[in-house]
């Protein structure tokens, strides 16, 4: 069963959309970019709120991509204790390194989420080095929200070759990038393990505004009723 991922910003966002019963809550700050990082002081605070049984993600910022840079980022966000740690696959840099070195932190059982952006084009052959790496999962997502959505830069075939080529590899999958009500019927029936918002969330599809109850509601009741929460 497809599960819904809810970006949020802090632990009072995190509070509501756990009782909205969201299957990952995705700790963020879009205000500071795609996958805009949280202080590592606000992440742990939120992960000690919340129950043991949330399941909860948090990405490292819109970093280059240099084994210097990320590896640290990783450690430090891990230590707050979240399952997941995502990391965006940005243009340029040194992909290669960057793997090499986040092997060893999968290596310790840090669960690491690869972000790969669909507006950048990605090569989706990137999916088998990844697991070669360790990553658990990965996700398609939107680098420059002003321009398109996932649905806008990817036909359903594209989509569903990606599905299938990280579940060929065994890892989770994830969908996102502006995602609007209208595109999670089409999309729930490519099967991947979440899809992700934020964007649909908030208040006038403003992915920077506050989050508005009714729209989770809204986005909650596409899926197979017996999945859907109290908000
Ligand atoms: O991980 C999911 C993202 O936060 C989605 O954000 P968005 O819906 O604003 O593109």
């Amino acid at each position: 069963m497809t599960g819904l991922l809810a970006s949020v910003n802090s632990l009072t966002e995190a509070l509501q959309v756990q009782r909205a019963a969201v299957d990952i809550i995705d700790l963020k700050q879009p205000a500071q970019g795609a996958l805009g990082a949280l202080p590592i002081a606000s992440v742990a605070e939120i992960v000690a709120a919340l129950p043991d049984s949330a399941r909860i993600s948090a990405t490292v910022g819109d970093l280059p991509m240099l084994p210097e840079r990320l590896l640290p980022a990783v450690r430090d966000m891990a230590a707050t204790g979240v399952d997941y740690v995502k990391i965006g696959f940005f243009p340029g840099g040194d992909w290669p390194a960057c793997l090499d070195a986040l092997q060893a932190a999968a290596g310790q059982g840090i669960a690491l989420i690869a972000v790969l952006f669909a507006d950048t084009r990605p090569d989706f052959g990137v999916i088998a080095e990844l697991r070669r790496a360790g990553f658990r999962g990965v996700m398609l997502d939107t680098m420059d929200k002003s321009r398109g959505s996932l649905t806008e830069w990817m036909e359903a075939s594209e989509l569903r070759s990606f599905v299938l080529a990280a579940r060929g590899q065994g890892m989770l999958t994830g969908l996102a990038g502006s995602l609007r009500c209208e595109d999670v019927p089409a999309l729930l029936a490519l099967a991947p393990d979440y899809l992700g918002f934020r964007g649909a969330l908030c208040r006038e599809h403003n992915r920077t505004a506050q989050l508005d109850l009714d729209r989770i509601r809204h986005i909650r009741a596409q899926w197979p009723a017996q999945v859907g929460g109290t908000v």
